[in-house]
């Protein structure tokens, strides 16, 4: 495995198996005595092992033949065929863009020319989509081309390239329990697994075992991209299959929460957590959308609206907590979401929100925003990064000084939060929403199995009278070593520096 981005650090080692690495974690515990705070630092000493050889990745999608599960399949589909095709706006090419691990970039440190940034993708060994084979359940019987028709998503010349290659794949029977959805899915459902929930749980377990020897994947993992289902609580010794999956947790499965986080939520988590973090109090937010695709028509039940009303509002409850300078304990702004299905927008999703919060001295401010987009091509990028950074995550272990026996993360893997509407996280572990503060986890922990000091954007360099790193003697020499030399590629400055014995 040949990694674009290399550490020169005593406290980052390479063997064949592993990138392991030497990192100190800074964390703080607080007291509170009144209106005093008792702040005191700790740090502990960890050992990160991020194994280097990446697997043939299986993704089984539940939903496969929906918008979502047809798009991200055709989207993985155009990128490793290379695709472009013909619009009335010109020529397009396959991309991956709004990925986080494919699209965005991560700051490396700086050399001479300046800042350096790469792709989150190369910091560690992880799959790369294109590489991706998927399978999947669908309720309905139609394969991925007329399923990929159905949707309307993706422009029709793109979809002729694509149908001979779609039109081959076939979503496998699976089970239908109509409460859980709307009726009005009842149409669709003819592509059933029969029996009881005992021989449709094993059916779906042999599916998975046939995928697995078929494909010749090494891993397998299952994501839910069907519709939403009502809300229903897991109640202990009531949902019996929640022990299989318990026992299946324990062997090491990971979960990592509800509902992908993809245009109108995630920028709610963006936009109040910038709004409370300038000490603007936002007191009434209103997010209506309305949308015509199947997932619209499954939510125009109240059922599957209610399940999706509170993925969509608990969004912002961390980031009002974490201000009582603007909130009282238990304030919280309004907040009302609405749904409405109009066929004829199709995938089109029309979001509108309104955002009014306090300023100073009794002022009042009120953004009204308005987004369109194709809501699959929004969430599409979101399932990949959920498969790629959960396969990535089963490959880190650590220890520390105090428990030197390595471990994994929790299978609850909260990591994924910045991902889902709705993220779960261990029993007792705060749950965050915060979109920067997600993203900084991941980027942080990524930083974290290469050695790495988490990314504070201090520039103390650039913010003092005489600077460490302009006098050579103090200037510390440990660049990193990136392949051979310095190009500028494509936008972005790739510093390949060679380096100096
Ligand atoms: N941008 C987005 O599209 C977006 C964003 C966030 C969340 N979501 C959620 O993602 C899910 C999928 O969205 P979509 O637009 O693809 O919806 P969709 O209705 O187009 O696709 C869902 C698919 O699931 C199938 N299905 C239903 N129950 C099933 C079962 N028990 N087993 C197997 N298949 C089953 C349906 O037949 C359908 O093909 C929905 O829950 C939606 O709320 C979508
Ligand atoms: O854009 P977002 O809020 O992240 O999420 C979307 C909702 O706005 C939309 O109403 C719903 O139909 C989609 O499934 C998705 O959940």
């Amino acid at each position: 495995m040949h990694e674009k981005v290399r550490i020169n650090s005593a406290d980052v080692k390479y063997t064949e198996k592993h990138i392991e690495s030497r990192y100190c974690y800074h964390t703080a515990s607080v007291r509170r005595d009144g209106d005093t705070f008792t702040v005191t630092p700790s740090s502990t000493e960890f050992i990160f092992r991020t194994e280097r050889k990446v697997p043939r990745l299986g993704v089984m999608l539940v939903g496969w033949g929906g918008n979502n599960g047809t798009t991200v399949t055709a989207a993985v589909l155009a990128n490793k065929l290379g695709l472009t095709w013909k619009t009335k706006t010109g020529l397009k090419k396959a991309n991956y863009y709004g990925s986080l691990l494919e699209s965005s970039t991560v700051c490396l440190g700086s050399s001479p020319d300046g800042e350096v940034y790469a792709p989150f993708r190369d910091l560690l060994p992880m799959v790369h989509p294109n590489d991706i084979v998927f399978d999947g359940w669908d309720i309905s019987s139609l394969d991925l081309g007329r399923a990929m028709e159905r949707a309307q998503v993706l422009d029709w010349s793109l979809q002729e390239k694509l149908w001979p290659h779609m039109s081959q794949l076939k979503p496998r029977p699976s089970v239908y329990i109509p409460e859980f959805i709307a009726a009005n899915q009842e149409h669709r459902a003819d592509n059933l697994i029969r029996g009881s929930k005992a021989e449709q749980v094993a059916q779906i377990r042999r599916d998975i075992c046939d995928f697995r020897e078929k494909s010749g994947v090494d891993k397998v993992l299952v994501l839910w991209t069907a519709n939403t289902e009502r809300f229903c609580d897991v109640i202990p010794g009531v949902n019996d299959t929640a022990e299989n999956l318990l026992n299946s947790i324990q062997r090491g499965v990971f979960i990592g929460g509800d509902d992908f986080k993809s245009g109108q939520t995630k920028l709610k988590s963006v936009l109040v957590d910038f709004l409370v973090s300038t000490g603007i109090k936002p007191t009434s937010i209103v997010s209506y959308n309305h949308l015509g695709n199947n997932d619209g028509l499954n939510l125009s039940a109240l059922q599957q609206f209610r399940s999706k009303e509170i993925s969509k509002s608990n969004v912002v409850d961390d980031i009002v907590q974490s201000n009582p300078v603007l909130y009282r304990p238990r304030e919280k702004p309004d907040h009302c979401v609405v749904i409405k299905y109009v066929p004829y927008v199709g995938d089109s999703k029309r979001a509108m929100d309104e955002y009014t919060s306090e300023i100073m001295m009794g002022g009042t401010n009120t953004m009204a925003l308005h987004n369109t987009c194709e809501d699959s091509l929004l969430a599409s990028p979101i399932i990949l990064d959920l498969v790629i950074l959960t396969e990535l995550c089963q490959r880190i272990t650590f220890c520390t000084q105090d428990d030197p026996v390595f471990q994994g993360f929790h299978s609850v893997l909260s990591l994924l939060s910045f991902l889902c509407k709705a993220p779960l996280v261990p029993q007792g572990a705060p749950v965050v929403n915060a979109f920067f503060r997600q993203r900084a986890c991941i980027e942080n922990v990524m930083r974290a199995c290469l050695g790495l000091p988490p990314q504070n954007h201090m520039q103390l360099e650039h913010k003092m009278t005489r600077s460490f790193m302009h006098s050579e003697e103090n200037h510390i020499h440990n660049p990193i070593l990136m392949n051979g030399k310095i190009e500028h590629i494509k936008g972005y400055q790739n510093i390949l520096t060679s380096h100096q014995n």
